[in-house]
């Protein structure tokens, strides 16, 4: 079952709509990016799925369970919202989250000692928050976020004001999670660093979810052929072919490079190069904002 399914949700603030018709789904330990420009609606999309807001349409399930009509459905939810994260700033670290933890019903204690040490907090773990760096609460905020061991894990720009290490960190975190088995949504500017281990990003633009581009499993070629129009034209007839596009004097596809050189070659045209090629989320992403 899909840990996460967003079925048609929208939101209209007055008469002014805000996101529409939103159709996604995450598999448990799945990563899904959601990225788009500032004011695309990523943290609208975030605060209506863990129930901070209410959707002018459409529904929101977790597990299975609709969050906004079920609200024990947030027991699997764990989740980052308001950066930083509020805090008691008179109590320490682990004092914030025993009080997170005795809310949410987990009983050990070695647990706060081990989200402390996950997030490398152990060394301020008893220094009153109101002393924190921006950076050592929002790992906090992500330590509570997984106290209580979550199924699903929603997370509105985790890495924004955290230093380098702390990005490698939380990044690290995510990932691991993920092979346990947790689903994890997150919004993010910084689609470099997420598309070395989200398995598929979700581009937001006009309101809308323009595209979702998978990224598991995906392989790109790079081709340098001539003619690259013609080569471009057959590339896109052949069905081992997923897809095929022109970027800077070469053509990017997806499929088969095999087929692809044998067809080449059996129409005559001159290859100079081909291999394969990281796929440009960067590029793939500005193409598809620009012409929304
Ligand atoms: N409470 C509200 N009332 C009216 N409009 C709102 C409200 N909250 C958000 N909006 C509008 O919704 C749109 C989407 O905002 P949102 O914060 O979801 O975007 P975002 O993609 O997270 O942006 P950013 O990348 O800057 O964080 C914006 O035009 C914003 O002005």
């Amino acid at each position: 079952m899909e840990a996460l399914r967003l079925e048609g949700l929208g939101k209209r603030y007055g008469r002014k709509p805000i996101l529409e018709k939103i159709n996604l789904s995450v598999r448990p330990g799945e990563v899904y990016a959601l990225a788009g420009p500032n004011g695309s609606g990523k943290t609208t999309l975030i605060r209506l799925v863990t129930g901070l807001a209410f959707p002018s349409e459409g529904r929101a399930l977790l597990l299975g369970e609709d969050v906004h009509q079920t609200p024990q459905a947030r027991r699997h939810l764990g989740a980052v919202v308001e950066a930083p994260a509020a805090f008691y700033p008179y109590l320490t670290g682990r004092e914030n989250l025993r009080m997170r933890a005795y809310l949410a019903g987990v009983k050990e204690e070695g647990r706060i000692t081990e989200v402390l040490a996950r997030l490398r907090l152990l060394a301020v773990a008893d220094q009153k928050v109101g002393s924190y760096s921006l950076g050592q609460r929002q790992r906090l905020g992500l330590a509570a976020a997984i106290l209580h061991r979550p199924r699903v894990l929603v997370l509105d720009e985790p890495t924004s004001g955290l230093d380098p290490e702390g990005v490698e960190l939380v990044h690290g975190l995510l990932q691991e999670l993920a092979r346990e088995g947790v689903a994890v949504l997150l919004s993010t500017h910084h689609l470099q660093e997420v598309s070395a281990y989200a398995h598929k990003v979700g581009i937001l633009g006009g309101g809308r979810l323009l595209d979702e581009v998978v990224l598991e499993g995906r392989e790109v070629f790079r081709l340098e052929a001539h003619p690259l129009e013609g080569a471009l034209a057959l590339l896109k007839t052949l069905p081992q072919v997923a897809s095929a596009r022109m970027q800077g004097g070469a053509i990017l596809f997806e499929g088969s490079p095999e087929v692809v050189l044998q067809a080449l070659l059996k129409e005559g045209y001159r290859v100079q190069a081909l291999g394969p090629q990281r796929f440009d989320l960067m590029a793939y992403y500005q193409e598809r904002v620009k012409h929304a």
